[in-house]
């Protein structure tokens, strides 16, 4: 089904790139001042909106940057730590997330609150869109059915339940993106610009790459390995 996205939000990242701009505890770009200079190299480069972590981060890049801002806030131990209860989900639209990204899974949520009841608070309460991160196809269709203006393949490969696939899960992609009355957006292991053109082609409403463009441990790793296996020929 193709998605009717009204909203200029969504419009706006229609058939474009989004870049996630992320550092993880402990490293040394895990600051908010070097995230919003990552988010503004990334929107020089052609990013149509960024996607964020951590109400801090947010609060910089909404300052630095005119683009539709996809804000998450990764909380506490539970399963379920991607904006994990409402009042985070608050906090992220509070420090200026267009959408705001939280955990799509069926799995119990911290604060107790089934999905459509965050959903339909946030859309209430902030006025802002609800983008649902899911790992499997039934989660797309239940996180639809809840109220989720955008569902995200981003999860699939991080539940103990779900496929890991080598690069981005195209088959889920495909399936949810043909049955969804929603946008589905393609993010997690698209690492190559090739991978992120096959997101497209399977039905991709706008891709979603993180660690590949903003990851510099990450990205250095893959090719310190390459070069270190390598065999010179004589
Ligand atoms: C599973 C999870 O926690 N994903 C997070 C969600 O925001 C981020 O750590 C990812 O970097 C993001 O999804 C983009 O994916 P990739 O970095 O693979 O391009």
């Amino acid at each position: 089904m193709t998605p009717t996205a009204a909203h200029p939000v969504l419009e706006a990242i229609r058939g474009r790139l989004v870049v996630s701009c992320q550092a993880y505890p402990g490293e040394s770009m895990r600051d908010p001042d070097t995230m919003r200079r990552v988010a503004e190299a990334a929107a020089a480069g052609g990013a149509a909106g960024i996607r964020a972590q951590g109400v801090e981060d947010l609060r910089r890049i909404r300052a630095a940057l005119d683009l539709p801002l996809i804000g998450l806030w990764k909380d506490g131990d539970a399963d379920v730590h991607i904006t994990p209860t409402l009042e985070h989900a608050l906090a992220v639209a509070e420090a200026g997330a267009d959408i705001v990204a939280v955990d799509g899974t069926g799995r119990p949520r911290p604060d107790g609150r089934d999905l459509a009841g965050t959903v339909t608070a946030v859309h209430e309460r902030t006025g802002r869109l609800v983008m649902a991160d899911v790992s499997t196809y039934e989660e797309g269709v239940a996180a639809a059915e809840a109220g989720a203006d955008v569902v995200g393949t981003t999860l699939a490969g991080y539940t103990p339940y779900s496929r890991r696939t080598d690069g981005p899960d195209l088959d889920l992609l495909a399936r949810l993106a043909a049955d969804l009355p929603v946008p589905v957006v393609a993010e997690g292991r698209i690492h190559t610009t090739e991978q992120a053109g096959a997101a497209v082609e399977a039905g991709a409403y706008a891709v979603v790459v993180g660690t590949a463009i903003t990851h510099p441990t990450t990205i250095t790793r893959w090719f310190a390995e390459r070069v270190t296996s390598t065999t010179p020929r004589s």
